[in-house]
């Protein structure tokens, strides 16, 4: 018999599978597929996998009303690695206050020093090796080794802006322009299966069943000790004998729990589901990071698109990495950036900016822009107030979860947000930057009043694929699992990825994902040690 039982082999899984593992017999059930190919290595592989249909979710937020009644598209990662296999591989931990804060929120034990000891644990830094760094983990984590000249001139403007120059956003401070290291070894992305699970997969104690999906945990009272799960073909059951642990990202751990009867009793009752037990909390304080794009048309060709020019230089690119590993398709989507405060008393920057070498809008959805030559800087709020959630659309374990971002839903919100796109123009306005640059396109320079562009921002706000918080961590009564990350008022039970946050953190959350299935991995055991 398995002691433990993973339900979804993404970042905190694969994490999770690793450690536990070593000690214990390990069953980890994964919905999507194998993911090692050409396709997933290949760094600009990302703008593909952003639309797959075998890799990617291809979730849809509720159409909603602060948004012009727009509906969001929300990729997630499908097939062992989870969305660090689609994901922009950028590796940002988030700020030390962001840790500090959910510890001062009842979180014993969840403060930066025990998180900065499981960052240090999951990564092999190339670049550094000090008291923020490690050398000796399983995630190869780097700069790329040459930066698009797009990037060097988004940090040249930063700097010329009066921001200062940051050499290392998960050091001592995160605020500042720079570069993003990545999680690549070399010109290849490292996914969380690359890096944690396919080193480990002969291991005597790892079981690993793919494209399997969980429909349900099976319980004994208020005791969980199996799963429901379907093959393609047909149902199977499978006990575990001390836990079984989901770690299937926000959106999909919520629903899970809400299938299996544990939930908001008015929701479980709207889908006729039999109440194992009342937990008002998941689905609930759903977090994103709202993001506006400011496009801009290139004097010069040298960036990323689908034009005639470019088609060429991807095919010349598409050799050139097949065979020698380098050029265009080896280049991350977005490699600098920055962080920045709105207000000089904030604890932690609350914007993040990434420059890419394209006019990627509208998660790519906006052909024309694509099309063209031309430059984006991705501006997003990092501690938004706004809560959406997560429901059902029905009890069938097929459909998809439905999902209310409720982006931009507190006036707060739309205020910073404005007060970065201020911070991405006067960037964007220096020297560096303005003799590369034909014309603004979004959000246009006849856009001027504060009135114009927060109708602007409504119009076009989306966010970075960072959703958190539908299974929040805490003490009060809409905490879904304790800081142990068990799930409140039943055993055998834990949730461990994403979802746990109860707020939301300063920056890109893959590092955290892997942080938090390092330091679940370690709680489960200490608790099994004799
Ligand atoms: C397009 C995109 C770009 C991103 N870019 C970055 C970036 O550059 N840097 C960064 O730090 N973060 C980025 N992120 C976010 C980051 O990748 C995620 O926050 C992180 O991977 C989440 O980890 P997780 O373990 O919580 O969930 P996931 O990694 O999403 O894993 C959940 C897994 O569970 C599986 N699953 C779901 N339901 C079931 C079920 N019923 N049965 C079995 N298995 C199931 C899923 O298929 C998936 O494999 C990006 C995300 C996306 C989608």
């Amino acid at each position: 018999m398995y002691d433990f039982i993973i339900v979804g082999g993404g970042t905190s899984g694969c994490v999770l599978a690793n450690r536990l593992s070593k000690k214990f017999n390990v069953l980890l059930i994964e919905a999507g597929a194998e993911t090692r190919n050409n396709l997933i290595d290949t760094p600009m592989g990302t703008l593909l996998l952003y639309h797959s249909k075998k890799y990617n979710w291809r979730y849809w937020s509720q159409e909603n009303d602060n948004l012009n009644r727009r509906e969001i598209y929300c990729p997630q990662g499908r097939g062992l690695g989870g969305s660090s296999v689609i994901n922009a591989m950028l590796y940002v931990r988030g700020n030390a206050w962001d840790f500090d804060n959910w510890q001062a929120l009842g979180n014993a034990g969840w403060g930066y020093d025990s998180m900065l000891k499981h960052f240090r644990q999951c990564e092999r830094n190339l670049d550094f090796n000090d008291q923020f760094h490690s050398k000796a983990g399983e995630m190869s984590v780097q700069y790329t080794p040459e930066l698009h000249p797009h990037a060097e001139r988004f940090i040249l403007a930063g700097l010329q802006a009066g921001y200062t120059y940051n050499a290392d956003f998960n050091g001592a401070t995160q605020e500042g322009v720079g570069m993003y290291q990545m999680t690549m070894h070399n010109t290849r992305r490292v996914s969380a299966a690359e890096a944690f699970l396919y080193p480990v997969r002969e291991r005597r104690r790892l079981t690993v069943l793919t494209d399997c999906a969980v429909s349900q945990i099976v319980f004994d009272g208020n005791r969980a000790v199996g799963v429901r799960y379907f093959d393609g073909q047909t149902y199977h059951q499978v006990k575990a004998a001390k836990e079984i642990i989901i770690a299937a990202g926000t959106f999909n751990s919520a629903k899970l729990l809400m299938l299996s009867g544990v939930g908001p009793t008015e929701e479980l009752a709207r889908h006729d589901i039999p109440l194992i037990h009342h937990l008002p909390g998941v689905g609930q304080n759903l977090q994103e990071h709202p993001d506006v794009v400011i496009t801009t048309e290139s004097r010069i060709n040298d960036t990323i698109n689908l034009s005639l020019a470019t088609l060429f230089k991807v095919m010349k690119g598409f050799w050139q990495f097949r065979k020698k590993r380098y050029g265009l398709l080896s280049k991350p989507i977005s490699e600098s950036g920055g962080f920045f405060k709105t207000r000089d008393d904030l604890p932690a920057p609350d914007i993040q900016i990434q420059s890419l070498a394209s006019m990627f809008n509208d998660h790519g959805f906006d052909e024309q822009i694509v099309k063209k030559h031309g430059y984006s800087i991705h501006i997003s709020l990092l501690h938004p107030k706004s809560r959406g959630q997560v429901r059902l659309n029905s009890a069938d374990h097929f459909d998809k979860p439905k999902i209310e971002l409720n982006l931009l839903s507190h006036d707060e919100d739309v205020e910073r947000l404005l007060a970065g796109l201020k911070i991405g123009r006067h960037i964007l306005q220096q020297d560096a930057y303005r003799s590369h640059c034909k014309q603004e396109v979004y959000p246009g320079e006849q856009l001027r009043s504060d009135e114009q562009l927060v109708e602007f921002i409504k119009a076009n706000v989306c966010h970075v694929y960072h959703p958190v918080g539908a299974c929040k961590m805490g003490q009060d009564e809409m905490a879904v699992v304790d800081e142990q990350l068990k799930v409140c008022g039943l055993s055998g039970l834990r949730v461990i990825d994403c979802s746990i946050m109860p707020q939301i953190i300063s920056g890109n959350t893959n590092a955290a994902a892997m942080a938090i299935g390092s330091k679940g991995a370690e709680m489960i055991l200490q608790q099994y040690r004799h």
